[in-house]
């Protein structure tokens, strides 16, 4: 039974969702870097929020994690590469917070139009500034949106909903989805020129940091207000007090700071500006939403590999992975029959996929082929880190596919280049679920492949079979299967059979030994 470690504070339900799903979880939020590292060697899979920081160094002792969860979006916490390297999985839950978040956002611009931090406090000492706290109308002003995926849109729709106008810039907003959502999708400097009050809702990336700037200040509307619920890089903060200073901002609401936690920044202090301690996806609501989401994927993928929101790796979907599953097994086999025959440095490895699993999701598939086909050369390489191993290796990885069927209704191809030659090996699925190997070396041939298998390459002469299977009777080798293949009669053959016990060195030796033999080798799956 896969074991899950909760290691920040979840909502309930999160632990129950995982128990019902029959995976044992033990909740321990505020654990010492250290003690953590004492028992994460003990999980399967580890669920956190932003409190718990998965390093490389906690990676490196967590030796049967598989998965990270990650209730939240942001995944500054954790070392992606280092979980990638290691084959680790790490999901988010990019969809549990969008509506939490966007009300933020709108509280936040509120706050901001009618000072109600700074007359909540007044009135509480007692003062009654009546007079003081002058506000603005947000009813027909122009809101600014930069960044109109997941939160952006909620904002606008709220926006739109209190009579404002709604600008966007996203370079990946189309017209007719801008259209759809009844904004206007403009230009930055456009946005900057015509917005009342501006809403970031970008991730951070090396395009964004710094968007709010005394550059980018300058370009805006005298008495602007602006709010980031976002990301705390997203504004030059010395530039944003500058300009508060000076009167070009009237206000600005921050949830997200360039340093957090932020218990000191230059911005605090002064009137104009709101704040808050990244309360975005802070509700009940949003909380359970991404517990549930985390642990839901997380079981999903311990119990079935289905895989989602994963930020280092393809998905694999409810609906595909059942239908995945056989071929996942074909494709392990392929490409462990390839890796088990290599012998030299790999230069470019080739997967075709023909037919029916042509119109399926092939990069899980490919995925398997490399992680098989690199693991009799190393331990560490798994499905997640594969394509980046083959990569770091300078190997070459292409796929083609055609689903045009051939001999058979589906196939899958794989042709591995090394510096000395290519070797090819083709499989398919027969009655729909049952692997099944169909070709080497171009070669037809029909095997089954089971734990312990004896490959052998000769020349097609009489007497050879003959020869193989009293050598081995006489060793004691009992024979489960026995496949055969030939290019032409007297030409090229080859031979797969299948043993009830593993292939010692010295029957190996005696097998390449007898006549016609090119290459004899034992191969386990
Ligand atoms: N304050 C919080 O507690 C809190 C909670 C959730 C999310 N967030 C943050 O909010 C931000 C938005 O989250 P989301 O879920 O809407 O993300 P999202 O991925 O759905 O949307 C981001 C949008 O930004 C756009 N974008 C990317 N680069 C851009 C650029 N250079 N200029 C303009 N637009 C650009 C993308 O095209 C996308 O549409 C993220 O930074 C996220 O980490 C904060
Ligand atoms: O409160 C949190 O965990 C962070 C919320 C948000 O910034 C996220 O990354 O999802």
């Amino acid at each position: 039974m896969p074991k899950v470690l909760i290691s920040d504070r979840f909502s309930q339900a999160a632990q129950q969702a995982f128990i019902l799903r029959g995976i044992e979880v033990d909740v321990r939020p505020g654990l010492s870097t250290d003690e953590l590292k004492a028992i994460i060697g003990g999980y399967d899979g580890l669920a956190v929020r932003s409190g718990t920081k998965v390093s490389a160094d906690l990676l490196a002792a967590a030796t049967r994690l598989k998965v990270i969860g990650r209730a939240g979006i942001g995944t500054e916490n954790i070392d992606l590469a280092a979980a990638t390297d290691q084959g680790v999985v790490v999901m988010n839950t990019p969809f549990g917070n969008s509506v939490t978040t966007a009300e933020h956002a709108i509280a936040l611009m509120f706050s901001l139009a009618r000072q109600i931090p700074a007359a909540n406090a007044s009135t509480h000492l007692g003062k009654w500034e009546k007079s003081r706290f002058m506000g603005v109308e947000l009813t027909g002003k122009t809101l600014g949106i930069i960044g109109s995926g997941n939160i952006g849109a909620v904002v606008a729709d709220r926006a739109l909903g209190l009579n404002m106008r709604v600008v966007a810039f996203d370079p990946f907003l189309s017209e007719e989805r801008a259209k759809d959502m009844c904004i206007e999708k403009v230009d930055l400097p456009t946005l900057f020129a015509r917005a009342d009050f501006i809403s970031l809702h970008t991730p951070l990336t090396e395009a964004t940091r710094n968007l709010i700037c005394t550059d980018s200040i300058a370009l805006m509307k005298d008495g602007v207000r602006i709010i980031n619920c976002a990301r705390g890089g997203l504004i030059n903060e010395a530039d944003l007090r500058a300009a508060i200073v000076s009167g070009k901002v009237a206000g600005a609401a921050l949830d997200v700071y360039q340093t957090e936690p932020a218990t000191e920044n230059c911005l605090f202090g002064l009137e104009q500006v709101v704040c808050t301690p990244h309360l975005g996806a802070s509700t009940a609501e949003a909380q359970e939403n991404q517990a549930l989401q985390v642990a839901e994927q997380m079981s999903d993928f311990l119990l079935s590999g289905i895989v989602a929101n994963a930020l280092n790796m393809v998905p694999v979907s409810a609906e595909d992975a059942p239908k995945l599953k056989p071929y996942m097994k074909l494709a392990g086999q392929l490409g462990s029959f390839a890796g088990q025959l290599t012998e030299h440095a790999i230069k470019a490895v080739r997967i075709e996929y023909e037919g029916h699993v042509a119109g399926l999701n092939t990069k899980p598939l490919t995925a398997i082929v490399l992680e098989s086909l690199l693991r009799p050369m190393m331990v560490s390489v798994n499905m997640v880190n594969a394509p980046l191993v083959a990569k770091a290796r300078g190997i070459e990885v292409s796929e083609v596919t055609c689903e045009r069927k051939g001999d058979y209704n589906t196939l899958l191809r794989v042709i591995v280049t090394t510096e000395q030659r290519t070797r090819e090996v083709a499989g398919t699925l027969f009655g729909g679920d049952k692997p099944r190997v169909v070709a080497i070396k171009g070669i037809p041939i029909e095997a089954e492949l089971g734990s312990h298998m004896l490959y052998v390459t000769n020349q097609d002469k009489p007497g050879f079979i003959g020869a193989l299977g009293s050598l081995l009777g006489a060793r004691g080798v009992n024979i489960a299967t026995f496949h055969l293949g030939r290019s032409e009669a007297g030409g090229d053959a080859i031979l797969l059979t299948q043993v009830d016990q593993p292939l010692t060195d010295a029957i190996l030796d005696e097998v390449k030994a007898l006549p016609h033999v090119v290459q004899a080798k034992a191969l386990n799956f």
